[in-house]
């Protein structure tokens, strides 16, 4: 990722969020960032910052209540055609009585994309996740880990300039999660689409980032942007010995301990 020669594809502006109501909140105070292009940005903070929030905001699920969010260059107002969002909970994400290829299918425009076209995109992002084979499974008859990946290839399958992942390999095992996790840089490189990484787990921002930000506790601002410069391909073993990486892990934890221990 350069920054001279790389453009922004998501622009964040004075963006902060109060939930109005008998419980008022203010989740997100001010937060002013840039995603270039083909980035990949891990997004970390102390629990109930405003992280999903603030995604919601980002995919235009729902309206901040003030600051705008441009996607290259428009205002993000409704989800976007080229944004795709994968969730934490895939059992909730897809329909159980589709089969794989049918929940894919679902999200793919039958005016833009035909019958001959949908089959070969539908076989081509099972094989970018590894489920060639699967697609007239249900996803009942699949592990979480299998169901996770499905939730990834329907997100790919609409070729989506930008992914945006909410604590995606939060509610799976720790084998499963670092198979994920090298998934997505596979996909990451295959696809070459920027992806913003919501995670709980300091060593996965880490680990799968170009560039982590880090969010104070509620309501929120950006307490830092690290630079991870990490001798490429990641592998789950050497890279997490690299003093860079280690170095990086402990600053991320002692921000985190920091905000979660700041008085309001
Ligand atoms: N619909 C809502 N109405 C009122 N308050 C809300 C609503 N949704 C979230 N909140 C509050 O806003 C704050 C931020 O919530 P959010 O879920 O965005 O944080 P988070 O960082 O994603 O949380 P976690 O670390 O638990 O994943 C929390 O205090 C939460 O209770």
């Amino acid at each position: 990722m350069s920054a001279t020669t790389t453009k922004d594809l998501l622009t964040i502006e004075g963006l902060g969020h109060v939930y109005e109501g008998k419980h008022r909140h203010e989740a997100i105070g001010r937060l002013d960032f840039t995603v270039p292009e083909g980035a990949f940005v891990s997004i970390v903070g102390p629990s109930g910052c405003g992280k999903t929030t603030m995604l919601r905001c980002l995919s235009g699920l729902m309206r901040p209540s003030r600051g705008r969010v441009l996607l290259a260059g428009e205002p993000v107002d409704g989800v976007p055609r080229d944004l795709a969002l994968v969730f934490q909970d895939y059992s909730r994400s897809l329909f159980p009585w589709r089969t794989v290829a049918s929940n894919i299918a679902f999200v793919l425009d039958r005016r833009t994309v035909g019958p001959e076209a949908r089959q070969e995109r539908i076989a081509e992002v099972l094989e970018a996740v590894g489920l060639t084979g699967a697609a007239d499974k249900y996803p009942w008859q699949l592990s979480g880990g299998m169901q996770q990946r499905v939730a990834i290839a329907r997100a790919l399958a609409y070729r989506p300039s930008i992914l945006l992942m909410d604590e995606p390999f939060a509610s799976v095992d720790a084998q499963t999660r670092a198979e994920l996790e090298d998934l997505m840089l596979d996909v990451r490189r295959r696809f070459g689409m920027t992806i913003l990484f919501v995670t709980h787990d300091i060593d996965e921002s880490v680990y799968l980032a170009d560039r982590v930000l880090v969010l104070s506790k509620s309501p929120s601002t950006v307490v830092d942007t690290l630079e991870v410069d990490l001798p490429g391909p990641r592998d789950q073993v050497a890279t997490r010995e690299e003093e860079a990486f280690v170095h990086l892990r402990s600053t991320i934890a002692r921000m985190i301990r920091d905000q979660s221990t700041r008085r309001a």
